[in-house]
């Protein structure tokens, strides 16, 4: 029988929040594609080594993965999606690992930066970043670490078999990470779309993004989010990436036919279904 799992290229390794994110998406039947980074993610579609990938693009403390955009920008995959994560993140130790016994906590960055007012408690413990939360429970696993804890999830406690010591240390119980979906265009399936991933360019002139802006409030069409990223070498030239949700596909149709006669390397990156929460 012919594989017909997708398969989902991540940055991290399995277990990771990418991962978790992929899970949601697709549900747990898929062949997770490891990568080291998220050009690798892209390199690993191009090369048809996997059929999707599954990147991060914003998260509510750390806020835009602005490397990522540029991604987007330059590999030229649809988005087909997407998906939110709220991040719960765990102390995991080795079993037999007492709370006293922690000298050193791993994290990824983005997770870390979510657990400052937790570690303020515990000055003596030595906060050390690295690449991804499950890869850091791996490690313990791996080198036998009983002086460590990572701070990840609970699939990477389960599948690196480590206990947890303390649950839940981020300081807002509310953060999440945006994801999302990428594939190839021959991969692209149809869906009645109604929300878009758009990038253009305005001149730097008097009124000239309010013009775009308003186009999209007369069609009632919602701009969800708006991020600008610099041209590299071109002062004052921005790209500017807006999300935006629409309940008439023929209002935003409208709205893409008069835009485009006000700006320049007009994108649409993708047009996908909103993520809805699953309740
Ligand atoms: O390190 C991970 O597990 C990742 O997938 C990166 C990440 C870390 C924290 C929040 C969202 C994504």
């Amino acid at each position: 029988m012919p594989n017909t799992k997708p398969r989902v290229a991540i940055q991290g390794i399995r277990a990771s929040f990418h991962e978790e994110a992929a899970f949601r998406y697709f549900g747990e039947d898929i062949d997770t594609v490891e990568c080291n980074t998220f050009k690798e993610t892209f390199e690993a579609l191009k090369k048809g080594e996997a059929d999707y990938v599954v990147m991060a693009i914003e998260n509510s403390i750390a806020g835009s993965l602005l490397p990522n955009y540029t991604l987007l920008l330059n590999y030229n995959f649809p988005v087909v999606g997407e998906v939110y994560l709220p991040i719960q993140l765990h102390l995991m130790a080795l079993p037999g690992v007492k709370f006293e016994d922690v000298k050193t906590a791993m994290s990824h960055p983005i997770a870390i930066r979510q657990c400052v007012d937790f570690f303020e408690g515990f000055p003596h413990i030595k906060v050390v970043e690295s690449n991804d939360t499950a890869a850091c429970a791996k490690r313990i696993r791996d080198e036998q670490l009983t002086d460590t804890v990572a701070i990840a999830n609970t699939l990477a406690a389960k599948m690196y078999g480590l206990d947890i010591l303390e649950r839940r240390i981020e300081s807002n119980k509310k953060n999440f990470t945006r994801f999302l979906i990428l594939t190839t265009h021959e991969n692209a399936g149809k869906v009645e779309p109604n929300k878009a991933s758009l990038c253009f360019q305005v001149g730097n002139e008097v009124g000239a993004l309010a013009k775009v802006l308003n186009i999209l409030a007369e069609q009632n069409v919602n701009m969800s989010k708006i991020q600008s990223m610099p041209v590299l070498g071109k002062r004052n030239e921005y790209n500017f990436y807006v999300d935006v949700e629409w309940s008439e596909q023929k209002q935003y149709d409208n709205a893409i036919r008069q835009i485009l006669k006000y700006t320049h390397n007009f994108n649409i990156l993708g047009e996908y279904k909103r993520y809805e929460e699953v309740v």
